[in-house]
């Protein structure tokens, strides 16, 4: 994924260039641009340290330095507040956030063809014409066109922020999609376009973050929003656990110079771009010195153009002294309250300007108690007295409630960092944990039990129902499997998808490479077991348990590795699937079709699936969310790659309706490309999906349809495939390869013993070795349904049912 990230990063013909990237580049190309000397630019010679060239010293490329155009070193000495205002304007109008006037300087004597209003539009205070009417319409200055005219803006330097230039940027990034990379990209060739040295493109979760506490870069930070594990979690909990340690110092981050770009999308509501946010207030809270505000980009808005404003604006900001009164108001950290710069509106100004920050009890308008030495005007009424007493108490409250949630804060922080005996802080862990605290609450609620730090383990609706004599599932019928000795469980909660349908609502981690701390597979078998039995005990008092079933359920038989995540995504699949060989469990293993090579080293097991959920690579895209921007060649070479094993092989198809269920011929064409030996196909299963999902109970297709589908393609496989056996109760559908019919009967069962048998001998074995005799009730068409006549159907029953016989119990009674 990262390298066809890198791919297109590079790819100079698919770039858009950007406005800065514009601006230099035509400056360099330009043969009018003279060269100048180094030494002409005001400030660049005395403010060089020594043995810096003044192009190091502003942090330029020689060579870029080297062709400043000639109007900045002729600039003639004006009083700053002049030089400021010309400045101001120009910039602004390079990034487009004023009335984009360059002040007339684009209008030499008796030229029209500009377009430039000679500095009337400035004059007229951006929407009014020089006539005072509204009809003015602009100066032609603003267009892109002419932006060209005003790069010297960007060339205006002050020297003393040049500090924060003289050594690259470092420009973080966080994200799923790679829209946040795409970003950061642009900021780095904006820069170089500048002639700066080329910031440092770095992926948030590669950077140990404690080293931010020495950090002396300009670190920018652009960040994605995510409402579930995401790629921001590790830096915004250590930002938070750091703020409210107590044993971190307030003003921690002093040395590091920051601004934060946040993507989220305006569809979450209250948490649009809550994590960026975030870590914005909390960088600012701990001594960072912001140089530029933060700013956000809504996927549901222009998102790419408020980025490429944001991204103009800081650089002219950086690169322009007479942005000093941003820098000012931005580059001081905010206050030990943890107010942000913004956040001072109701502080008053002294009589040169300043800022006089008010202390609570001024806020709210009491005056000043400070031992009784109260001056004439502070003098309280006695009237007033009840008032001033109320807000008095108000004040109390508040700050015992503020002093209470700090303190909690703290506790919270000590629990999450840790100490040693001696009470010194535990090092955050080098590599961290796939399940995270909230992620662990989650699925901890759901009924999972999780193993070690990325593997989980949950009792199925079907294991309770055969524990009761009530039927077993879909695997029954087609493969002779007994729900109540059947283990779910997977080795990796993580997967490369983020599903529509995924039940677990995206509470997953998700990730295209191994990225966390790896357990032992013998320790991830026995604490699945364990907390498998665990479950099981715990069922023993449910009414209708059968002691038999008890008994055999305490020796599981079967494994289905496909819970939620994706099992191969485990370094150690292989050996955790030998591990259940040896104990004679089975192994029916799920995967999502990205990783194809796990597929090729995947030793056997007694049936491989791969989830089939689309037939081209646009419904795809649209159903599994991928993370691989390659996910379709992922996809095709995972199905040949299925093609190539020799055991049993499944093609699991979950129908969404208006989703997956028009494009027919084309999985025909995926089946005749991978060859499985099966197909089940299955409606969608509803789960209260909600959230980002967008599926309702109308996605669910009816019994009757997923049929037809069926049926449909059966027609076009044409020999060699057909319909074998049914589940009608979960509406599942079973079509086979004909290797697995003699005569009229099937053998879509297993014979598990035979099958141990083979892995054992260490021999090259197929499929056809280790097939058993399907029991006639599980065909397709059968009265049964796939229903084994021995278990007791049990019908769910409707609310008014259960309503019912209550009334009937009770008139008995
Ligand atoms: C599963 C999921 C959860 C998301 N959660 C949030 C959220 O809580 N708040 C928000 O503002 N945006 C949220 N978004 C939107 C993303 O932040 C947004 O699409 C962003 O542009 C993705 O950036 P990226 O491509 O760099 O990963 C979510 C998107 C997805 C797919
Ligand atoms: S592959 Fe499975 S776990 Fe992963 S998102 Fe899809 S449904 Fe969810």
């Amino acid at each position: 994924n990262d390298d066809s990230q890198k791919d297109d990063n590079t790819s100079d013909s698919k770039k858009p260039r950007s406005k800065v990237q514009e601006i230099t580049q035509d400056m360099e190309q330009d043969p009018t641009v003279p060269e100048i000397s180094p030494e002409t630019v005001p400030g660049a010679v005395e403010n060089a340290t020594p043995g810096q060239k003044p192009y190091q010293h502003q942090g330029l490329k020689k060579e870029v330095y080297r062709k400043l155009p000639k109007v900045i070193r002729k600039k003639p000495k004006k009083k700053q507040a002049e030089l400021n205002a010309a400045a101001a304007s120009a910039s602004a109008s390079a990034v487009g956030v004023s009335n984009g006037c360059c002040g007339g300087k684009n209008k030499p004597e008796g030229d029209e063809s500009t377009g430039c209003c000679g500095g009337k539009y400035k004059e007229s205070n951006n929407n009014s014409g020089d006539d005072g009417s509204s009809a003015h319409h602009g100066c032609a200055c603003s267009s892109s066109a002419s932006v060209g005219a005003h790069a010297p803006t960007l060339a205006k330097l002050d020297p003393s922020l040049l500090p924060i230039l003289s050594e690259p940027i470092k420009v973080f990034y966080s994200t799923i999609t790679g829209t946040a990379k795409l970003f950061a990209q642009q900021l780095v060739d904006s820069a170089v376009a500048l002639g700066l040295q080329e910031p440092k493109l770095i992926d948030i979760v590669d950077y140990d973050t404690e080293d931010f506490l020495t950090e002396s870069s300009l670190c920018i930070f652009i960040l994605s929003t995510y409402n579930v594990e995401g790629p921001n979690d590790w830096f915004l909990k250590w930002l938070e656990d750091t703020r409210f340690d107590w044993r971190v110092q307030k003003e921690s981050l002093n040395n590091l110079k920051f601004s934060v770009f946040g993507l989220g999308d305006s569809a979450y509501g209250d948490d649009f771009c809550n994590g960026p946010r975030s870590a914005d207030k909390w960088l600012g809270q701990m001594g960072a010195q912001r140089v530029w505000p933060f700013g956000e980009g809504d996927k549901n808005g222009d998102q790419g153009g408020a980025y490429k404003q944001w991204n103009d604006a800081l650089l002219s900001s950086l690169m322009d002294p007479t942005q000093s009164h941003v820098h000012e108001a931005y580059f001081s950290s905010d206050d030990e309250d943890g107010a942000s710069a913004s956040e001072h509106d109701d502080d008053d100004v002294d009589e040169d300007g300043e800022p006089v920050r008010k202390t609570k009890e001024e806020k709210l308008g009491l005056p000043k108690i400070d031992g009784g030495d109260a001056s004439e005007g502070e003098m309280v009424d006695l009237e007033d007295m009840g008032n001033v007493a109320r807000k008095i108490t108000q004040a109390k409250e508040d700050k015992a409630l503020d002093e209470e949630a700090f303190a909690n804060q703290k506790v919270r922080a000590k629990r999450a960092i840790g100490e040693t005996k001696d009470g010194k802080a535990i090092k955050p862990r080098e590599v961290r944990e796939m399940v995270s605290p909230l992620l662990y609450k989650s699925l901890t609620k759901q009924g999972y039990k999780i193993i070690g730090s990325h593997s989980g383990v949950k009792i199925c609706r079907w294991t309770k129902a055969a524990l009761r004599g009530r039927g077993f599932c879909y695997k029954h019928s087609f493969y002779g499997i007994q729900s109540h000795l059947c283990m779910e469980t997977t080795p990796s909660l993580a997967c490369a998808n983020k599903c529509v349908f995924c039940w677990r609502h995206h509470t997953n981690p998700v990730g295209t490479e191994w990225r966390w701390k790896v357990d032992d597979p013998e320790f991830i078998l026995e604490g699945a077991l364990e907390n498998h039995y665990g479950m099981l005990k715990q069922l023993k008092g449910v009414p209708g348990v059968r002691a038999d079933r008890f008994v055999e359920a305490t020796q599981v038989k079967h494994c289905a590795l496909s819970l939620v995540g994706e099992p191969i995504f485990y370094p150690h699949i292989n050996e955790f699937v030998k591990l259940l060989h040896k104990k004679r469990i089975s192994s029916f293993l799920v995967t999502n079709a990205q990783f194809p090579e796990a597929i090729a080293n995947m030793d056997p097991v007694t049936q491989l699936y791969v989830s089939v959920d689309a037939s081209t690579k646009e419904s795809l895209k649209k159903i599994d969310r991928p993370l691989f921007r390659d996910f379709w060649e992922r996809f095709l070479d995972s199905l040949d790659a299925l093609g190539k094993k020799g055991q049993r092989t499944v093609y699991r198809l979950t129908l969404v309706k208006d989703f997956n269920t028009d494009e027919i011929a084309n999985y025909v064409e995926l089946i005749r490309r991978g060859q499985p030996d099966f197909i089940e196909i299955k409606g969608v299963t509803y789960c209260g999906y909600g959230g980002a999902s967008g599926l309702t109970m109308a996605n669910v297709p009816y019994h009757a349809e997923v049929v037809r589908f069926v049926e449909l393609i059966q027609e076009q496989l044409g020999a060699g495939y057909e319909i074998a056996a049914e589940h009608a109760h979960s509406c599942s559908i079973l079509v086979a390869s004909t290797k697995f019919k003699k005569g009229d009967k099937w053998y879509t069962h297993i014979d598990y013993d035979k099958f141990f048998e083979l892995v054992e001998s260490g021999e090259k074995f197929t499929s056809l070795d280790y097939m058993a005799e399907t029991p006639s009730w599980a065909y397709f068409g059968s009265p049964e349904g796939g229903f084994d006549p021995e278990e007791t159907r049990y019908f769910r029953k409707s609310k008014e049912q259960r309503k019912a016989e209550r009334d009937r119990r009770e008139e008995d009674e």
